[in-house]
């Protein structure tokens, strides 16, 4: 008589306060134990042999565009989803926006959902928008399950998802904090945005430099500070999107310490990706907020190491080639990164290696905090009861990113031609292997 589906043996069980070895077992898609320092008794269908390799937790990326239904030319959910897994992650939030028709009534939130369930590999959740148009669409929403919503404070590239002006914000944030949902805010400011840029193109000064200088740091300082007193005044729970600097996620922890129910994400290219990169790779490396400097990079590193950063997601937002391709004018081109196949590449090559960043850390950034944050109460520890989402992972193997080796429908991203420490050997989604010795060998999430 077997006992369970699955024995992981003897791999280095990260958690969010220790590393140690052990064995975990997993049947009907759940952790039934983890034993450390010891053997599980019992047989399994399957074992995996993890000496020498560690064991995270499936990563959660609370933050991608994967585009579908309506602009699968850009991404689509299974190339998407087939990168996260590849990447070691297990759960995504998808954004409202970039997909037509964007999630902003319960009606769309269901389009998306069918098409999640016939393509995911890894587990689907969504962030419905807020827009000017749909404050009363947003109960729905929330009754149909979205994670919670998402709102841009200046004009977010996409014709259908039109940025919420002050009035629909605080609008919004109340109708949100009546049923204790959270929204999640872009934080740039229009006013400044919009006039330094038509300075910059007025006198003709497009350099990659002239981008940034235009959508500077004090832009998501003012945005972020605005943001911050509708919450209080609001009640509603706020969660600040890619701050690009430590000065953005400094107001944030003022904030936190008047006890305002607010936490901050960065994403992994304002932690491996500066100016330079921007002008060396051109559109690749446009984003919104923009790549910085090297020592703001270096000061959000400090951050991180400070525990003043609560999540770390991709950002990941692909558009095809002829639309990143940029040859002199910075403020034309899809501002977006191509980036979720890498994100525990770069915590562990640029953190971990580099930094000495704690495993731990990673995963309380990567797992458990999102968990928590975004009441994913079955998900982000490897711990009895919980999903058996899981990322296993050779510490010790090098490898340099070639541009066939991502999943994403579109094969670029800034991050081809780095050379990465620490590679996904297996990724289980829900108890099921779906990647394995460098291949996806799943349809569909079980
Ligand atoms: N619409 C969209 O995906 N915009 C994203 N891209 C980016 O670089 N920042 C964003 O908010
Ligand atoms: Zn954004
Ligand atoms: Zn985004």
């Amino acid at each position: 008589m077997t006992s369970y589906d699955l024995i992981i043996r003897n791999g280095n069980i990260v958690s969010a306060d220790s590393v140690q070895l052990g064995d975990i077992a997993i049947k009907d898609g759940k952790i039934q134990e983890v034993a450390y320092g010891r053997k599980i008794d019992g047989d399994a269908l399957k074992e995996i042999n993890a000496e020498g390799l560690h064991v995270f937790p499936g990563l959660i990326d609370s933050h991608v565009h994967f585009n579908e239904p309506g602009r699968a030319e850009w991404e689509g959910l299974e190339t998407g989803s087939k990168s996260l897994a590849a990447g070691g992650a297990t759960t995504f939030f998808d954004m409202p926006l970039n997909s037509t028709p964007p999630t902003i009534n319960a009606e769309n939130l269901a389009l998306k959902k069918a098409l999640a369930d016939q393509k995911a590999v890894v587990n689907p959740r969504f962030w419905g928008g807020l827009v000017p148009e749909n404050i009363k669409d947003l109960k729905g929403l929330h009754d149909n399950g979205v994670i919670g919503f998402k709102a841009f404070m200046s004009p977010s590239g996409i014709a259908d998802f039109n940025h919420s002006d002050d009035e629909t914000i605080f609008k919004g944030m109340k109708e949100i904090a009546s049923f204790g949902s959270i929204l999640a805010v872009h934080a740039e400011s229009t006013v400044i945005c919009e006039q330094l840029a038509e300075e910059k193109i007025s006198q003709g000064k497009t350099s990659a430099r002239d981008y940034v200088e235009s959508r500077p740091i004090i832009s998501e300082i003012e945005a972020v500070r605005r943001i911050i007193s509708y919450s209080e005044a609001t009640g509603c729970k706020l969660h600040v999107v890619h701050a690009s600097s430590r000065k953005v996620v400094k107001i944030i922890e003022e904030a936190k310490q008047r006890g305002v129910n607010v936490t901050v994400e960065t994403c992994p290219h304002y932690l491996a990706l500066t100016v330079k990169d921007l002008e060396e790779k051109g559109g690749l490396a446009k984003c919104a907020p923009p790549l910085r400097d090297e020592d703001e990079v270096e000061e959000l590193w400090a951050a991180l190491a400070n525990g003043e950063i609560d999540v770390i997601g991709s950002d990941h937002s692909p558009a095809p080639a002829s639309m990143k391709t940029i040859t002199d004018n910075f403020f034309e081109g899809w501002g977006g990164i191509s980036g979720a196949q890498s994100t525990l590449n770069i915590l562990l090559t640029e953190g971990y290696y580099k930094r000495n960043l704690p495993l731990e850390k990673i995963v309380k950034l990567t797992a458990e905090n999102p968990a928590k944050r975004f009441g994913l109460s079955t998900k982000g520890k490897i711990a009895t009861g919980y999903d058996a989402d899981l990322a296993i992972v050779d510490l010790n193997e090098s490898f340099t990113l070639h541009n066939e080796d991502l999943y994403y429908r579109h094969k670029h991203s800034p991050y081809v031609g780095m050379t990465f420490k620490g590679k996904v050997k297996n990724t289980l989604v829900n108890g099921e292997v779906v990647f394995e010795n460098g291949k996806i060998i799943v349809d569909k999430v079980q």
